[in-house]
């Protein structure tokens, strides 16, 4: 990966010829210790809002979220969405596709890891369509724990991977990926024949910013660390910035 301390700034790129992905946690919103807090500040709704309307809506956000809490914390907005790193979409005309999963398989972990949850403070288990994340940012001293758990959790079904993220160990059925689900938009209206711009923070979003290299697009890591893509922003403010910047252009 690239040496974090040499990324430029991303261009300021053109509205209407730009395929906006932009990831919500770290991206959108600040990272805060409990998920259900985190938000999405007024003035960068209202950027989104701008943008969406620039672009003739080819924007929209790729997420480690469930569809149903993107569009909570987006509201009032009506985007496209990928949320569970891929896993489910809302494309453009409002159509839902989320992949097949065994239900059977989710419930036992979501139930595994409630139960592993439950007996340490401070740990939280995140349930979504086709993963469940246990988060450790409350009790950081038990990353090692929650990993070694989490791995022997993977190891009964080959079907399960395991996706660290920022204070976070995501149990994920099937192998749907960020840069998957921008692939697919890709393809479809208003996103097809546009330039991509993808815009995250996460390891997660390494896939994303993958795909968009391969498509000669504009991949943005916010903050910092090693990372495939090819600019860097500093934070949250510095991306609702940026997109404001593209706006007046
Ligand atoms: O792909 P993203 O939109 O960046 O979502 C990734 C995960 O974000 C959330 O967890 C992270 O943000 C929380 C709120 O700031 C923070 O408390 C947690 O430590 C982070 O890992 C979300 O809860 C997950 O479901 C997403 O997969």
């Amino acid at each position: 990966m690239t040496n974090q301390t040499v990324l430029p700034a991303p261009p300021v790129l053109s509205p209407t010829g730009t395929a906006f992905f932009l990831d919500l946690d770290g991206t959108l919103a600040e990272i805060v210790a409990d998920p259900l807090e985190a938000r999405v500040a007024p003035e960068t709704l209202e950027a989104l809002a701008r943008l969406q309307e620039a672009t003739q809506g080819a924007l929209a956000v790729v997420s480690g979220r469930s569809l149903v809490q993107l569009e909570t914390m987006l509201h009032p907005l009506h985007l496209p969405l990928a949320g569970v790193h891929g896993f489910e979409r809302r494309e453009s005309d409002g159509y839902v596709r989320r992949a097949e999963v065994d239900s059977d398989l989710l419930a036992d972990l979501v139930t595994d890891v409630v139960d592993f949850t439950s007996r340490q403070r401070g740990l939280l288990t995140e349930a979504k369509s086709g993963s469940v994340a246990l988060h450790y940012r409350k009790r950081p001293e038990l990353e090692t724990t929650c990993r070694a758990f989490a791995a022997t959790l993977a190891n009964r079904d080959r079907r399960i991977r395991l996706m660290p993220g920022k204070m976070v160990i995501e149990l994920t059925l099937g192998s749907l990926t960020k840069g998957d689900a921008i692939a697919e938009f890709m393809t479809l209206r208003p996103f097809a024949g546009r330039v991509p711009l993808f815009i995250g923070d996460d390891v997660t979003d390494e896939a994303g910013f993958d795909v968009v290299n391969s498509m000669l697009g504009v991949s943005v890591k916010v903050g910092p660390g090693l990372t495939h893509a090819n600019y860097r922003l500093e934070g949250v403010r510095d991306v609702t910035r940026y997109i404001q910047m593209v706006l007046k252009s």
